[in-house]
């Protein structure tokens, strides 16, 4: 029997069938993972075969392929890593111009991240009943920015409900991960996009409580229309993604498409001669702020080699 694990309470998945009755399971054997090393084998958002016991609890027997996963090292001295969900149709980054302030370089992170993942992302900037002329001014400018990079923006109010509706339309059907930093709104917005769930942000938050160094367990809320949302605790972004150099720049699409005309492939876009990036931000078809981000991304990777050599 298929279906799709919706809990992980560590020593139990729960797993939804494709009939929709929910099966509490334990893991059968040893699961083997191509590539990972992965302190669970399973994860919230993976698709499994489940082999039924007489006493109404069943085994999981077989996972399949995942089409993405994001994951986090256990520990730093540990090789091994923590899958914190699979399969997620998108991301929704939860974005905020004032009170607090999310930065360019944030979002540019987590964006590079995602992209890494091969997870589409959508931004939400809430908040917009508390912002003044100048900010909403900001908030526009940076919609327009990450709409033509191929980001699609929306404009929400967790507080007066205003734009709720559209992202509930945008969650249906789809497995969404839910992401922002501290203070933008994300439990609200969780709370106005399901006003008749018995999920409610207490019992989010009380995940979140358990902090960084316990072991995470991930739970997808359903929402309705046949979606899910996924809100991992203690994860505000992707975490560190291990990229090569060269490869940072796949990851800002508009980078990316510019440095096709770069003189030399190996080009990392700083200041090579003959470099179409640098010329593209001199003539303004890429943002200041989105190479500034690059950049940044670049120097944390030379200070990771200064760490690693000495
Ligand atoms: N004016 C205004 N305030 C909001 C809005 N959404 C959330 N807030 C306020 O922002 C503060 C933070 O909201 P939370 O929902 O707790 O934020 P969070 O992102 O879940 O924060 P963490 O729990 O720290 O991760 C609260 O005081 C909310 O009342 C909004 O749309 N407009
Ligand atoms: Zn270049």
């Amino acid at each position: 029997m298929r279906g799709l694990v919706i809990k992980n309470t560590g020593s139990w998945y729960l797993v939804k069938t494709d009939e929709g009755k929910c099966v509490e399971c334990k893991i059968k054997g040893n699961f083997r993972l191509k590539g990972i090393r992965s302190t669970n084998p399973v994860a919230v958002g993976d698709y499994v075969q489940i082999i039924l016991n007489p006493e109404g609890t069943a085994l999981i027997s077989e996972i399949e392929d995942r089409k993405n996963y994001i994951i986090r090292r256990a520990s730093n001295l540990s090789k091994q890593s923590h899958i914190l969900a699979a399969n997620l149709d998108q991301s929704m980054l939860i974005v905020t111009v004032n009170y607090p302030e999310t930065s360019t370089t944030f979002i540019d992170r987590f964006l590079a991240s995602a992209e890494a993942y091969r997870v589409p992302v959508k931004i939400i900037f809430n908040k917009i009943d508390a912002y003044n002329e100048e900010e909403l001014h900001y908030m526009n400018s940076l919609i327009n920015l990450y709409t033509t990079i191929g980001y699609p923006c929306f404009k929400v109010s967790a507080k007066t409900g205003e734009g709720i509706e559209l992202i509930q339309e945008e969650l249906k059907g789809r497995v969404t991960l839910f992401s922002g930093h501290s203070g933008v709104g994300k439990s609200t917005l969780i709370n106005a996009i399901l006003p008749e769930q018995d999920v409610k942000t207490g019992e989010i938050s009380a995940y979140h409580n358990k902090g960084m160094h316990t072991t995470t367990f991930s739970e997808m809320f359903p929402v309705p229309g046949d979606g899910y949302i996924i809100d991992t605790p203690g994860i505000k972004g992707f975490g560190t993604f291990d990229m090569e150099e060269e490869e940072i720049g796949h990851y800002f699409p508009e980078i990316f498409k510019f440095s096709a005309d770069c003189r030399y492939g190996n080009c990392t876009h700083r200041h090579e001669p003959g470099c179409a990036v640098r010329k593209a931000v001199e003539e303004h078809y890429i943002s200041e702020s989105r190479y500034a981000s690059y950049l940044n991304m670049l120097e944390d990777k030379e200070e990771g080699k200064y760490r690693a050599a000495y």
